[in-house]
């Protein structure tokens, strides 16, 4: 697989069935680096996501990952079930399927893995507790913690900060500082400018274009005003 410094995105078009989302979008997303994601609501960030992970296959153009091997997802945490009768380490432990297919027994490391991001994310307390009776804010610990446990080159995170306190924000963040000092490529979507200004790079989508790209200060400048 070819390496270079950044995930390419070159006149990538895409969408859900014949209904076109992203039109023409090519960017250059800086590897390893943190890209913000913004745009207003139905822009087509989570759409980019699904493109980056794979989901989504593009009907036009090209993506290239520069090489990154293991992507992690992080999803909006709407999109996921909280009725799911599993406990914290079951949901976090499902992170290593990536690598070891679901259902097989996971290995000694698997496991350290395992409690190292749950460690990460103060949930080794609530390990044993049932999804369902956790907040908001905790689920979106665990949903972290499970895109940190396949040890992705590229964690995709839609949206991870929405609806938690300072200080739940504040540990998410700085979580993620780690992930990129060792090396992560981060693309994450937000509507937090704060969130945005800290990247090394940020998106602004509107109607599925890329309006701009560039430095987050540059860029969310530009979102402030109006199109044209
Ligand atoms: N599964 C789907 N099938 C059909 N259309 C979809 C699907 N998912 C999203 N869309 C449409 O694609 C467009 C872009 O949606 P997308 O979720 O990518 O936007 P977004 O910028 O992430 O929005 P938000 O800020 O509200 O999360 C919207 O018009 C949406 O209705």
């Amino acid at each position: 697989m070819k390496v270079t410094d950044a995930v390419v995105l070159s006149e990538v078009t895409a969408g859900y069935g014949r209904r076109t989302v992203l039109r023409g979008l090519s960017a250059r997303l800086p590897r390893p680096g943190v890209t913000t994601v913004v745009g207003p609501n139905g822009s087509g960030k989570s759409t980019l996501l699904g493109v980056l992970t794979g989901i989504i296959r593009p009907a036009g153009g090209t993506v290239d990952l520069g090489g990154a091997g293991r992507i992690g997802y992080v999803a909006q945490r709407d999109a996921v079930s909280d009725a799911l009768p599993i406990t914290v380490r079951e949901a976090v432990s499902m992170g290593r399927w990536a690598s070891r297919g679901p259902w097989r027994r996971l290995t000694a490391y698997d496991r350290a893995v395992v409690e190292t991001c749950m460690a990460a994310l103060d949930l080794t307390p609530l390990a044993a507790h049932r999804l369902s009776t956790l907040s908001g804010g905790q689920r979106q610990r665990v949903l972290l913690a499970q895109g940190l446990a396949q040890e992705p080159d590229l964690l995709l995170l839609d949206e991870p900060m929405t609806g938690l306190d300072a200080t739940a924000a504040r540990q998410i963040a700085g979580v993620l500082d780690q992930e990129r000092a060792r090396g992560v490529t981060i693309v994450h979507v937000t509507h937090d400018p704060a969130a945005a200004l800290r990247a090394d790079h940020c998106l602004l989508l509107d109607g599925g274009r890329l309006l701009a790209e560039g430095p987050p200060a540059t860029v969310l400048h530009r979102s402030d005003r109006p199109a044209g």
